[in-house]
């Protein structure tokens, strides 16, 4: 594409360079990236400043810059005031705009973003759509699936691969959209055609202000619905029962489709019965009552089933489409997921990380009547440190027996993170194992018949992190092995 061609779509710019005849083969925003022909969009990040890498984007190849500050280089310099927005008005234009030829779901909310965008992608593929995700497990297009380093990428890989779904005849695309992509605009430029909030509660007050600030930041999304007057209608599905709820509803001007449980909800649920591995209810929608059963255990999984059953309504899909679809789901990988051979306890891995989800997952634990709770956990290191003592103090709450261990340590040292968990819990036993392996070994070793195992945090997770470096670990396959020798000293 010609590089005059390309920067006509912005409207603000400054350059002292003839753009003419310039041809671009690729936009990058990582000078590793660049090869000949390449645009370099110098990013301020939170580590270092793309400015600083200019010359070596030159040095392979660069044909142009564009930066926020002039700069005195061999190529031309374009200058605008904010790259990150440049960057995804540019890279739309440059992959035709893509996300304007599909329909763009985004999902938001503190739990249970990568849950609904599972269930919603059954529903769509029922329907007979095509459909792509893009979440926390993984990117998947149609059957292939690829990995991502973030929950939400930045907005170069995203109108890159949405050009690429595209190309594969994809009709709807389920993302997740995290609070940091919102508040570091790697969003931008998306034509979302549906927003859906989920629920709000503390987690990233690291990087976040305060509760206000993150619900700004996750308010974002139903803002760049757009107003009702576009081409397109668009519609945001909202949980009525958080009291968040309002803020996302005021964001935009689109209709707002509600789900909850109270009576004010558009799209709720009534004769709601939970056991270990399923969950049944009526849905009531207007005057018609479906019943519903799905192998999704927990209340917080109506809300999930709710909040896909609503999004499917504002696209017309049949509601018989829909209930088949939730009831052949099989639930989300390291989610509420049982580990069994054929041990006389119940052991369940999920990624539970924050406060909230933490109390959602064992009070639907303690539902199932076990005979006693023992509890894994701990919390990721570089991550919000306020959520720590209020998880400790949650598994301590419904459990029998929590054994506090490593989670993702990253760059802090493990034996900070658990004395910031337990350091104020006092007239109770619990234990303190730094490593994990160790911790989900004690606590199947401890088991007994009727009794249950929760290891929280890591979900689907395949590594652990510490400083800088992932080794392999699925809490999966450890938990496996701990039962297998088990159940060898059993017999
Ligand atoms: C704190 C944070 O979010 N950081 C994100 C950010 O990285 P950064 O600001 O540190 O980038 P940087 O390293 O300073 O680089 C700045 C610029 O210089 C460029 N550069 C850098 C080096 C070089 O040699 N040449 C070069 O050009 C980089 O390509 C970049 O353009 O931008 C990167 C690209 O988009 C992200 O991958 C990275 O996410 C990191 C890995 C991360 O862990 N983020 C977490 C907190 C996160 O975003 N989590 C949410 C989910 C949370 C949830 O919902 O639970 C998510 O969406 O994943
Ligand atoms: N609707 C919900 N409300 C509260 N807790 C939930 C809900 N859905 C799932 N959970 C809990 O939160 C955990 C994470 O769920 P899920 O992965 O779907 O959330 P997420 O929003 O994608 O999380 P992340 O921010 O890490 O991407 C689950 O393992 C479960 O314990
Ligand atoms: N998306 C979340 C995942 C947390 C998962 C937990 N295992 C941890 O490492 O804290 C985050 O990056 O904060
Ligand atoms: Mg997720």
């Amino acid at each position: 594409m010609l590089l005059d061609q390309l920067i006509d779509q912005l409207k603000i710019y400054k350059t002292n360079s003839d753009l003419k005849g310039i041809e671009i083969s690729s936009i990058e925003m990582d000078s590793r990236e660049v090869s000949v022909g390449s645009l370099f969009v110098c990013l301020q990040g939170m580590t270092v400043d793309g400015h600083e890498f200019v010359d070596n984007a030159i040095e392979d190849g660069a044909a142009a810059i564009l930066s926020e500050k002039p700069l005195d280089c061999s190529v031309p310099v374009i200058v605008v005031p904010s790259t990150i927005k440049s960057l995804a008005i540019l890279a739309d234009y440059f992959y035709g705009m893509p996300s304007q030829h599909m329909n763009v779901v985004g999902i938001t909310g503190t739990n249970g973003k990568t849950t609904m965008t599972y269930l919603i992608d059954e529903i769509f593929r029922k329907y007979g759509h095509k459909t792509a995700i893009v979440g926390t497990i993984h990117m998947k297009i149609g059957d292939h699936q690829y990995p991502v380093r973030n929950t939400t990428p930045d907005s170069l890989f995203l109108h890159k691969h949405f050009h690429q779904m595209l190309e594969a005849g994809v009709h709807t695309v389920i993302m997740e959209v995290s609070s940091h992509a919102l508040s570091m605009g790697r969003v931008y430029g998306i034509d979302f055609n549906s927003a859906i909030f989920t629920n709000l509660t503390q987690d990233h007050l690291d990087y976040h202000l305060n509760m206000n600030d993150y619900a700004y930041a996750k308010s974002l999304l139903f803002s760049q619905l757009g107003n009702e007057f576009q081409p397109k209608r668009k519609t945001a599905v909202i949980n009525v029962d958080d009291p968040y709820a309002d803020v996302m509803s005021r964001a935009t001007s689109q209709e707002v489709v509600t789900y909850g449980l109270g009576k004010e909800a558009f799209i709720r649920a009534d004769n709601i019965r939970l056991d270990s591995n399923q969950s049944k209810f009526d849905l009531i929608l207007g005057e018609e009552i479906v019943p519903i059963e799905a192998r999704l255990p927990g209340k917080f999984n109506v809300y999930n089933m709710l909040g896909a059953i609503a999004l499917a309504y504002s696209y017309n899909i049949p509601v018989e489409t829909v209930k088949k679809a939730l009831e052949e789901t099989n639930g989300v990988p390291g989610r509420f997921e049982a580990v069994n051979i054929g041990q006389p306890f119940t052991v369940i891995v999920d990624y539970a990380h924050t406060p909230d989800s933490l109390e959602n997952v064992l009070q639907s634990i303690v539902e199932l009547k076990k005979k006693r709770v023992y509890t894994v956990v701990g919390c990721g290191g570089d991550r919000d440190r306020t959520k720590r003592p209020k998880m400790a103090d949650v598994a301590m709450k419904y459990s029998n027996f929590v054994y506090f261990t490593s989670d993702n340590p990253r760059n802090e040292d493990p034996k900070q993170i658990l004395k910031d968990m337990t350091g104020h819990i006092t007239g109770h036993d619990f234990h303190v194992i730094i490593e994990r392996e160790r911790a989900i070994q004690q606590a199947i070793q401890t088991a007994s018949e009727g009794d249950i195992v929760l290891i929280a945090g890591k979900g689907h997770e395949t590594y652990q992190e510490v400083k800088g470096e992932r080794v392999h670990f699925d809490d999966r396959e450890v938990a496996k092995e701990a039962i297998e020798r088990f159940l060898k000293e059993q017999s």
